[in-house]
């Protein structure tokens, strides 16, 4: 066995720091699964100060200068956000280094230039802890399956929206009340934005298309819906046609129709829907993610586990960390992940999906006929009606067959204007019934 690996390790806040100590508790066993030792010889921090676990003589305010160093082998970048873990990624690249990240944002946003720049350095970048923490899942997509034709990714990828739709669907509780425990608790960051407005699932949405799909997708190709509009109402009256209610990242391979000259697309999607609860997805409580992959020879394929938190993370940064000292002993990068089938982007608009609609109508003869007829005049197709009276008003709950989605939400405005319907009380997309 030759020196060690060099590695140097920019961030040290929940994810960086827990890399630090693992690295150096599994010392032995890394170096004899590597046939090299690792060894962490930097660390880039803003506030060193802020960092006695650390040993001093490892710490630096100078992350350019430490991914630029000579001796340096590999960079861990655990900062995350687009600016300055870019350009530090890039300068790492040029410099010869392989890098792992754990940076979903980023790659969502740049990953088709990040690696264009490690193609021509002959080097590694990895990122599996960017997409659901610990649970394997870009590798299985980017190797394990690099021989099958993918059909659909759907899962539930943040932590924290999935904890909030749990606790509303447990206790019964507004948003905002799940959200101020979520927050309490410290599953919620202290800006949750990310999270609740679906930023964070649409970035990893992007991530996993890319690779299902074999084209280059960024986080702009995705339709981005987050839970803050999700209502005690929604949760309830998903409970009441056997739903639960989940923030899903959808990603599809959409067939063109043969009677047109339109290819097939991708459709990539991130909002909170209903499912039925006897779907795998429905089981999956707090803070956890999983996620379904449907191909056409392996058919379907469930990955579930801890998608967030220090340890968790850190396991999967280094699994990368492994692969890609191992292509160093061995003096090659791995190959890339493919972009060749550049299947265009299809608008939400145009994607086919289902929807739950609760209409508070007055209970006058002809009020069913009127709305059966919004629903027909959009081409839109009932599956179920139910109606419950009560005096002279009742309920009607509608769940459609798929149609366009722009269909749907045209049927949605329109029946907002039918004098019998005193309240669209709840909508939702549904998912996954047959
Ligand atoms: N925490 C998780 O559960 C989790 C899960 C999956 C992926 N990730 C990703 O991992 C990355 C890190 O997340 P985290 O939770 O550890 O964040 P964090 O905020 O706890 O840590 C980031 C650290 O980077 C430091 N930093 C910021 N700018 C810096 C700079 N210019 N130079 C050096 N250090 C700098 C910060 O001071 C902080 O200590 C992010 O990309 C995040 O999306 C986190
Ligand atoms: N904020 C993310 C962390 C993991 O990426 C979540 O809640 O899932
Ligand atoms: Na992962």
């Amino acid at each position: 066995m030759t020196g060690p690996l060099k590695v140097a390790l920019l961030g040290c806040g929940t994810v960086g720091s827990a890399v630090l100590r693992l690295v150096d508790e599994q010392a032995a066993d890394l170096a004899a699964r590597v046939g090299r030792a690792v060894e962490v010889v930097g660390v880039a921090v803003r506030r060193p100060d802020r960092h006695p676990e650390v040993p001093a003589g490892l710490l630096t305010t100078d992350a350019h200068g430490l991914v630029t160093r000579d001796d340096v082998d590999l960079v861990v970048e655990v900062i995350g956000g687009i600016e300055p873990a870019r350009s530090l990624i890039l300068a790492a690249i040029e410099s010869g280094k392989s890098v792992v990240s754990a940076n979903k944002a980023l790659l969502a946003e740049d990953g088709v230039a990040l690696h264009a720049a490690a193609a021509k350095a002959g080097v590694d970048l990895y990122y599996e802890a960017s997409v659901a923490g610990a649970i394997p899942l870009l590798r299985p997509l980017r190797e394990s399956l690099a021989g099958d034709q993918i059909r659909r990714v759907v899962g539930i990828v943040n932590g924290t929206t999935n904890y909030i739709l749990s606790r509303m669907a447990e206790t019964g509780a507004g948003f905002s009340e799940a959200l101020a425990e979520a927050t309490e608790l410290g599953y919620a960051e202290a800006d949750p934005t990310a999270d609740v407005d679906g930023f964070d699932a649409a970035a990893k949405a992007a991530i996993l298309a890319s690779l299902a799909f074999h084209t280059a997708v960024t986080a702009a190709d995705v339709h981005r819906e987050g839970i803050s509009s999700v209502t005690a109402t929604d949760v309830a009256r998903a409970a009441e046609i056997g739903c639960t209610v989940k923030l899903l990242a959808i990603c599809e391979r959409v067939a063109g129709r043969p009677d047109e000259a339109e290819g097939d697309t991708v459709a990539v999607r991130v909002h909170p829907a209903m499912i039925p609860t006897s779907h795998p997805l429905a089981a999956v409580g707090g803070a956890f993610n999983a996620v379904f992959v449907e191909a056409e020879a392996a058919g379907q394929l469930m990955f579930y586990g801890q998608g967030a938190g220090g340890e968790p993370t850190a396991s999967a940064v280094l699994g990368d960390l492994v692969a890609v000292a191992r292509n160093r002993v061995a003096g090659a990068a791995g190959a890339g992940p493919s972009a060749y089938a550049e299947l265009p982007a299809r608008p939400i608009a145009e994607t086919p999906t289902r929807y739950h609609v609760s209409l508070d109508v007055a209970d006058v003869p002809g009020v069913l006929a009127t709305v059966a007829t919004e629903f027909a005049r959009h081409e839109v197709s009932i599956a179920t009606v139910r109606q419950d009276g009560y005096g002279d008003a009742a309920t009607l709950v509608i769940v459609t067959h798929s149609a366009p989605d722009a269909a749907l939400s045209a049927t949605i405005a329109a029946l907002r204007e039918v004098p019998a319907v005193r309240g669209v009380t709840s909508v939702l997309r549904v998912e996954g019934l047959s």
